[in-house]
């Protein structure tokens, strides 16, 4: 067999390899990440099918350990009829005829009903065991086996069949009509436009099944969904289907599923077909159930509304005889638990219907209303107001796997630098530039981000914090100092570029000619002792009449004095005045350069008022401080004035502006 991978160029290789590499190894949701930021862009068409997708599937599965399954061809050969109805907004659409059946090597009609339908359920892909059991059991009658079998393959990755450009074009506008609001009226006409290309409805299933995930918005994607649950619903209400056949046969086999993976047990799966497959549903039915819709029927969908309809099947009081649809008299169906009251009543406190929470009945019920055509479905359009038009906020992606995408984006960049044959084209879709260390990547050529804002920030943080030192160490011995320092960094505006850590260290009390000169050797210690980037600080409280005595010796003099003993020393002088001065200290590692940053606050000794919990700040009242004593003072009012607060505002400014070559000085 002949290599896939030849004839490829050599950067496109590169990439599928490293590619491939990543994704076997940290699995389908970072696959999914990836492939979502990628959708349009011409340099990962390997990912859908495109040039070099056969070569990917061969190295993955080497990777895995797999056989590499087929790739379909980019473009199915297959002729694209031309659509009838061409505008997406019309005001009165002119229903083709159905396409003759087997008009197009892609998806039946059924399939691609399946495929628009389980966009409105995000079901895992069913694990391969269960598949293989699903496939080769439980054939039901009449449903060529087959069929499902494709659906289900297909199911994650549908081929994506040839539109004309004219029909993508409409169908384009279809979508984007509905990006701000599901409005009643745009999503009739989108569902008009597509009941009127109904011999498309392959194709543009398999192109809105594409499309949705890689809308923007979330909102954008809802509204989506929306449209393709009214088809859904105005179909199964239709007597004599546009596109829909056999349908019901699909969806018994996703009974069959459910029984696999355990959500159904076995008896109730033959509960649901033998109640889906009756001629006549047992029990008494609604003369008008409300509203039933696709989603209602499938796993992890909650359904169309708070409360559930008044479905067939419902149970007759004991002793009534059975009746079928409107009255007519049908023999009883013995062992049909039907409608139980008593499980929906538990269902509707939660309000979550899946698989796992309806009744058996109900659901069965739910699947032979939908599936059979004309029969009990009320049509009701959604009704935008009580519809919701905005998602909640994605969450944040976790560092794991943040820090996956990152290490992948890496060897590509590596790849990138080093191969010569990258340059030209790639490059205009990878770069990274100093300002923004966010790539390029990540962006179409044509489109905006397709990454919603808030994962752009989290990947931005991630990458940017790579580039300074992982973390600033603040070394002191001293949990108060630490308690203020975290609290001032805190409530800055801007966020410091590095992460500040503590280490409890301490250090020998040194002397010196001057505060500064022990500052600096106490700060040259700390980054020897942690060999990386550090902070320290030393205060000192100084007496003017003592010409800055006690100043850095005060922990001394206040552990061997106390408040009292500080006051006394002051005792033969009118001046009781004094500064509190705080020297930060910064260095970039063993060996580098110290920086120094004072702040100081003036004020006077006083005999001791407030908390005794931090050093000397019950004697010391600030001359901003309104006659309070630091110990008296909330823990803001005192950052805000205080010598360490002040310090510290000049080293964070200090820090963002020199964060690039800080970092760079601390390699
Ligand atoms: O805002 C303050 N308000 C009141 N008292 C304060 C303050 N800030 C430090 N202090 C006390 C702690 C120590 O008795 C002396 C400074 O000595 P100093 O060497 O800088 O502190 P330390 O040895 O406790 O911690 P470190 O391990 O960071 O050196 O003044
Ligand atoms: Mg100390």
């Amino acid at each position: 067999m002949a290599d896939p991978g030849n004839g490829l160029a050599p950067d496109l290789r590169k990439r599928i390899e490293i590619m491939a590499d990543h994704i076997a190894r940290n699995g389908a949701e970072f696959e999914t990440t990836v492939k979502q930021k990628n959708a349009s862009n011409p340099q990962f068409a390997f990912l859908y099918n495109g040039e070099g997708a056969e070569y990917y599937q061969q190295v993955l599965a080497k990777h895995r350990g797999t056989q590499a399954p087929p790739v379909a061809p980019l473009r199915p050969p297959a002729p694209s009829p031309t659509p009838v109805v061409p505008a997406p907004v019309m005001p009165a659409p002119v229903m083709p005829a159905p396409a003759p059946a087997g008009q197009f090597s892609g998806m039946t009609a059924p399939m691609a009903m399946t495929a628009m339908a389980n966009m409105a359920m995000p079901l895992a892909s069913p694990p391969a065991a269960s598949l293989a059991t699903l496939l080769r059991g439980g054939q039901v009658q009449g449903a060529p086996p087959v069929e499902l079998a494709d659906v289900l393959r297909r199911w994650k990755e549908p081929q994506v069949l040839a539109l004309t450009p004219e029909v993508e074009r409409q169908l384009h506008g279809v979508i984007a009509s509905l990006e701000h609001m599901a409005s009643r009226d745009a999503i009739k006409s989108g569902r008009l436009w597509i009941e009127c290309n109904s011999a498309l409805a392959p194709h543009i299933a398999s192109h809105i099944m594409r499309r949705v995930s890689f809308l923007v918005t979330c909102a954008h994607r809802l509204h989506v969904l929306y449209l393709v649950h009214d088809l859904l619903q105005t179909e199964a209400a239709r007597k004599e289907p546009l596109f829909v056949t056999g349908v019901l046969m699909g969806v018994l086999r996703l009974v069959q599923l459910w029984v696999d993976r355990g959500i159904l047990s076995a008896q109730e799966a033959e509960e649901v077909k033998a109640i889906t497959m009756a001629k006549e549903l047992p029990g008494v039915l609604s003369p008008q159930p409300q509203q039933v819709t696709a989603a209602a029927m499938r796993p992890g969908v909650p359904g169309p509304s708070q409360t559930m309809p008044p479905m067939a099947g419902a149970p007759r009081p004991a002793g009534a005889p059975c009746l079928a649809p409107y009255g007519a008299p049908m023999p009883p169906v013995p062992m049909l638990h039907g409608y139980q009251k008593q499980a929906l009543a538990g269902l509707q406190q939660t309000g979550i219907q899946t698989p796992e929470t309806v009744p058996v009945g109900v659901l069965a019920s739910m699947i032979a209303s939908v599936a059979t055509p004309g029969r009990h479905v009320r049509y009701k359009p959604l009704d935008p107001a009580m519809t919701p038009q905005t998602l909640p906020p994605m969450e944040v992606p976790t560092p794991q796997l943040l820090a996956k995408v990152e290490e992948f984006y890496e060897d590509l960049q590596d790849e990138v630098n080093s191969s010569a044959a990258s340059k030209g084209r790639f490059e205009e879709h990878l770069r990274f530039d100093t300002d923004d260390p966010f790539p390029q990547l990540f962006r179409t050529p044509q489109s905006p981000p397709s990454i919603p804002p808030v994962v752009v920030e989290a990947l931005r943080r991630a990458m940017s914090k790579r580039a300074m030192p992982q973390a600033l160490v603040f070394v002191t011995g001293n949990a108060k100092k630490l308690e203020e320092v975290k609290h001032i960094l805190a409530s800055g505006e801007e966020e410091l570029p590095f992460e500040v850590t503590s280490q409890k260290v301490d250090l020998p009390e040194l002397q010196g000619a001057s505060t500064q000169e022990i500052a600096v050797q106490k700060c040259r210690l700390a980054a020897e002792h942690v060999k990386g980037p550090v902070m320290c600080e030393d205060t000192s409280l100084c007496y003017h009449a003592l010409k800055g005595l006690p100043g850095p010796y005060i922990k001394w003099f206040l552990e061997k004095l106390g408040h009292e003993g500080l006051n006394k020393l002051l005792a033969g002088y009118e001046d009781k005045s004094a500064y509190a001065q705080c020297l930060f200290t910064l260095c970039a590692g063993p060996g580098k350069e110290v920086h120094v940053f004072d702040g100081r606050t003036e004020g006077k000794i006083v005999e001791a008022r407030g908390p005794k919990d931090f050093g000397w700040d019950p004697v010391f009242e600030a001359l901003e401080g309104e006659g309070k004593t630091f110990a008296e003072m909330t823990k803001e009012a005192k950052n805000a004035i205080s010598h360490r607060g002040r310090a510290l505002q000049q080293l964070r400014s200090w820090l963002i502006a020199n964060a690039a070559s800080f970092a760079e000085e601390s390699k």
